[in-house]
């Protein structure tokens, strides 16, 4: 079997797919037509985020069975494709975590000390003792944004600086933060009390330009800011605005909203108090060895043994178990989606009924498939079928599964209820025929819904006009319904609508619509790739 490596990868990682017995061929910075001549002769693909595996690339990539990122990010691979062709994706979330978050410590250091500054000025000549008093670091505040696996190392790194440590995280339950001696705050707050701010969320629907003009506006004068995470959290022309009108005393990027970005695409490269590194956060031998070692193992034992680890794509089971359950696999992660997106608060408890036939049935992969889904919407690509309960675990979210005979009107039930800390849902799953996957309860409303694509769910008053209205704001803004199921709770007059669109829901549009008479509360949800 050959291996094509195509982005720089640690040797360390080739010796281990050699020494399994793999033909390894190392050719980076190939072309994409240059690339999609030769694919066709590899099983496996090894990349880093250089590599685009397109729906394109992949129809050339006959033989092609694993693509491998050594690494968190998929940006770059089109997973949908890979899925649609049989290609596993794997990636290595785990071992970049402390080179990142030591950079983005670097970062806070070089900013404070004014070293990059210095070191120019010094190389052009000068002697600017004066120009680059800088501060320290200790009994500061370092507010962090998202305390996951680089945002906790950042934490611990900036408490051995004696520093103190605040975050922003709404999905991390109260105790783990305290646990590790961060206190939670909300994203105002944390503008206003920190001296630093560190980034370390991925990018979602949620964290696009999270950080704004208006999260500028609410820093002090003099606090730095830093983002190691990714491009397009921190709106860069309201960073740009910033630093020029001295709103904020400086920032350092790793990550841009365009990579590779120049001079010339962004402004920000202009200014005094601003330090820059091309998205070096993974870059050290340590952790390019350590993600090298990972991916090279889990490709090698994939290709020679079969076994599946940190795939984002296909869940580890038996091709026995698939056949039974694969639709409630589906189900499942469709289900875990939509649960943290309507959550409001750090989830505390999730309780997985399996009702009806499925209660005889190894449903362990739909367990595992509905914890995947729940995380995706918020961790994105570090979240696959093998660590997703770990993550559970980590972060102390219970995980309770019983079993029942009874499926009331439908063969099989997939009830799930989430506690969080503002509050619980319920959604009742099933499976139509062989392979359709249905919502059939969201809490006290039932309804027939394909939980998938992007959608709009709407509560209002069961009142004549609020769907014409409804259809009527979508229209004027293009939006086409192509899906509508409503839901009805005669004792509360009240009723839910949801509505599968072509297109994902704005802002601008959702607050029109919430802005109806006799809508109650609506939101947008991204089910997309189910
Ligand atoms: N610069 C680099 O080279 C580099 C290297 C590695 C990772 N990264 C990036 O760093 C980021 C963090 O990685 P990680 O391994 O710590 O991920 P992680 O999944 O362990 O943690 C992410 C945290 O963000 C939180 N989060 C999600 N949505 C949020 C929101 N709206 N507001 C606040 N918090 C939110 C999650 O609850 C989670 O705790 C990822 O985007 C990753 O791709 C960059
Ligand atoms: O340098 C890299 O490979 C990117 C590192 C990081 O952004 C990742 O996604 O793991």
């Amino acid at each position: 079997m050959k291996v094509l490596v195509s982005d720089n990868l640690s040797p360390v990682g080739v010796k281990v797919l050699e020494d399994a017995g793999l033909k390894v061929d190392v050719n980076t910075g190939l072309a994409p037509d240059e690339l999609k001549k030769i694919i066709g002769s590899y099983d496996g693909l090894v990349i880093r985020s250089a590599t685009k595996v397109t729906a394109d690339l992949l129809e050339a990539a006959g033989k092609l069975k694993v693509v491998g990122r050594a690494g968190i990010g998929l940006d770059n691979v089109d997973i949908h494709a890979a899925s649609e062709k049989g290609v596993v994706v794997m990636n290595a979330p785990d071992g970049n975590a402390v080179t990142t978050a030591e950079h983005a410590i670097s970062m806070m250091l070089a900013l404070s000390r004014n070293i990059p500054q210095a070191t120019a000025s010094m190389k052009a000549g000068k002697w600017e003792k004066k120009k680059f008093m800088g501060r320290e670091v200790t009994g500061k505040t370092l507010g962090i944004i998202g305390i996951g696996r680089i945002g906790s190392i950042a934490a611990s790194r900036a408490q051995g600086l004696k520093m103190k440590t605040i975050a922003y995280d709404p999905h991390m339950p109260k105790e783990m933060a305290e646990k590790i001696g961060v206190e939670l705050v909300g994203l105002e707050e944390l503008a206003k009390r920190s001296d630093y701010i560190t980034v370390h969320v991925p990018k979602t629907k949620e964290t696009a330009n999270l950080v704004s003009t208006e999260f500028f506006s609410n820093m002090k004068p003099d606090a730095m800011f830093i983002d190691c995470a990714r491009g397009g959290v921190c709106d860069e022309e309201a960073l740009y605005v910033a630093l020029k009108e001295k709103v904020i005393g400086g920032a350092a990027l790793d990550v841009f909203a365009v990579e590779p970005t120049t001079p010339e695409n962004c402004p920000l490269l202009q200014l005094d108090n601003f330090v820059c590194t091309p998205h070096l956060g993974a870059s050290t031998s340590e952790a390019q060895d350590n993600v090298a070692l990972i991916i090279g193992r889990q490709i090698s034992d994939f290709l020679l043994n079969g076994s599946v680890t940190n795939a984002v794509n296909v869940p580890s089971v038996s091709s026995d178990v698939l056949a039974q359950v694969g639709p409630y696999i589906t189900l499942g992660e469709m289900l875990g989606s939509m649960h943290m997106q309507i959550s409001r608060g750090g989830i505390e408890e999730v309780n997985i009924e399996y009702s009806g036939e499925l209660a005889d049935m190894n449903t362990s992969p739909i367990t595992v498939a509905f914890l995947k889904g729940l995380f995706t919407p918020i961790l994105q690509d570090a979240v696959n079928y093998v660590n997703a309960p770990i993550i559970a675990k980590d972060r102390g979210i219970r995980v309770i599964e019983s079993r029942s005979d009874q499926a009331g009107d439908f063969t099989n039930t997939l009830s799930i209820k989430v506690k969080a800390s503002e509050g619980e849902n319920v959604l009742v799953g099933t499976v139509f025929g062989r392979n359709e996957p249905r919502l059939v309860r969201l809490n006290m409303f039932r309804l027939e819904a394909l939980p998938s694509g992007p959608m709009l769910l709407v509560f209002n008053k069961d009142v004549p006009g609020v769907i014409g209205d409804l259809g009527t704001t979508l229209g004027k803004a293009g939006v086409n319904i192509s899906r509508m199921t409503v839901g009805r709770e005669e004792a509360s007059n009240q009723n839910i609508i949801l509505l599968s669109t072509d297109q994902l829901i704005s802002r601008d549009l959702l607050a029109k619509v919430q802005a109806l008479k006799n809508i109650d509360a609506a939101q947008g949800l991204d089910l997309n790739g189910y």
